[in-house]
């Protein structure tokens, strides 16, 4: 485990820099610098409320820091053009909305916004990109259908597909798995992962499921009461200790029997029956 590497900052695609970031009053992270370096997936965990969603809006200038600064290819974010920060970094939200009436296919191609211009019609490397992306997240047979009219995991795939149809170096995603089935939960993961391993990405992703974080993460950056608890630069060190400290949950560390990542169980408590 290591302290937040700040003097890598330069060289990483997307750093934040001593962040503060407030609601109204209400100060959500506190102090906050941490580092996606280029090509890894690197997860943010952490209990509810520790301001995993914040950190998240604030490293894509949807929340702007109180201090600090959240640096783009080392330069200062606030000082960007939002279509050239677009063409650069692409997210998903949470629960992100869906405009009225949307096909999937007209929602896919929205992610090609940034590459559009006054100047720049729509192009067959546009129309190559949503294919791309309709087809390695599985929608492609959900093209024509409104997207109101799709499942909370159809859904998700779609907004994956929009966001890959963006073809940044960078991706962020908020909890990307969440609504989704176990097929899809592992074939998403498995995409995300090869974003960063396969492709080069610069992948950062808030994962609630800690198992997940550990088979498919490069590192783990714990958040806990708005600061960073520490960075897990290893994933397979992590303890049963450490979840505990960090979640405050009792757990059993066992071992994939596939991968020889580790996972962990909830412990029932003790003197419980099973
Ligand atoms: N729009 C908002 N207005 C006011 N406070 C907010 C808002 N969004 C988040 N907060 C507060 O900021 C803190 C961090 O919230 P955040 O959503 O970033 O945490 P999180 O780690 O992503 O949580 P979860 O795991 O529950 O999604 C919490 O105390 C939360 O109540």
């Amino acid at each position: 485990m290591t302290a937040p590497d700040q003097g890598l900052h330069e060289t990483a695609p997307l750093a934040a820099l001593n962040i503060d970031v407030s609601y109204g009053r209400e100060r959500a992270l506190a102090g906050v610098s941490m580092l996606a370096p280029a090509g890894r997936l690197t997860v943010l965990a952490g209990p509810n409320g520790s301001g995993k969603s914040t950190l998240l809006s604030a490293l894509s200038r949807i929340l702007k820091p109180v201090s600090g600064a959240v640096l783009l290819d080392g330069r200062a974010m606030s000082d960007m053009p939002t279509r050239e920060i677009a063409r650069t970094l692409g997210l998903l939200p949470q629960g992100p909305l869906v405009p009225e009436g949307i096909t999937v296919y007209d929602l896919v191609c929205r992610g090609r916004y940034p590459h559009q211009g006054f100047l720049k019609q729509w192009s067959a490397a546009d129309e190559e990109a949503v294919g791309r992306a309709l087809s390695v997240t599985g929608v492609e047979a959900l093209a024509s259908r409104p997207v109101e009219s799709l499942s909370g995991g159809q859904r998700q795939r779609c907004f994956i597909a929009m966001t890959l149809a963006q073809e940044t170096a960078i991706l962020l995603f908020d909890e990307p798995v969440t609504f989704l089935d176990l097929r899809y939960q592992v074939e998403v993961m498995e995409l995300i992962a090869s974003l960063s391993r396969r492709h080069g990405r610069t992948v950062v992703a808030v994962l609630h499921d800690i198992n997940a974080a550990l088979q498919y993460a490069d590192r783990i950056v714990f958040l806990k009461d708005g600061r960073i608890h520490d960075v897990l630069e290893n994933p397979a060190d992590c303890s049963e200790e450490h979840i505990h400290t960090v979640f405050g949950a009792k757990v059993t560390r066992v071992t994939h029997p596939l991968t020889g990542k580790p996972a962990f169980l909830p412990s029932p408590p003790t003197g419980a029956a099973p």
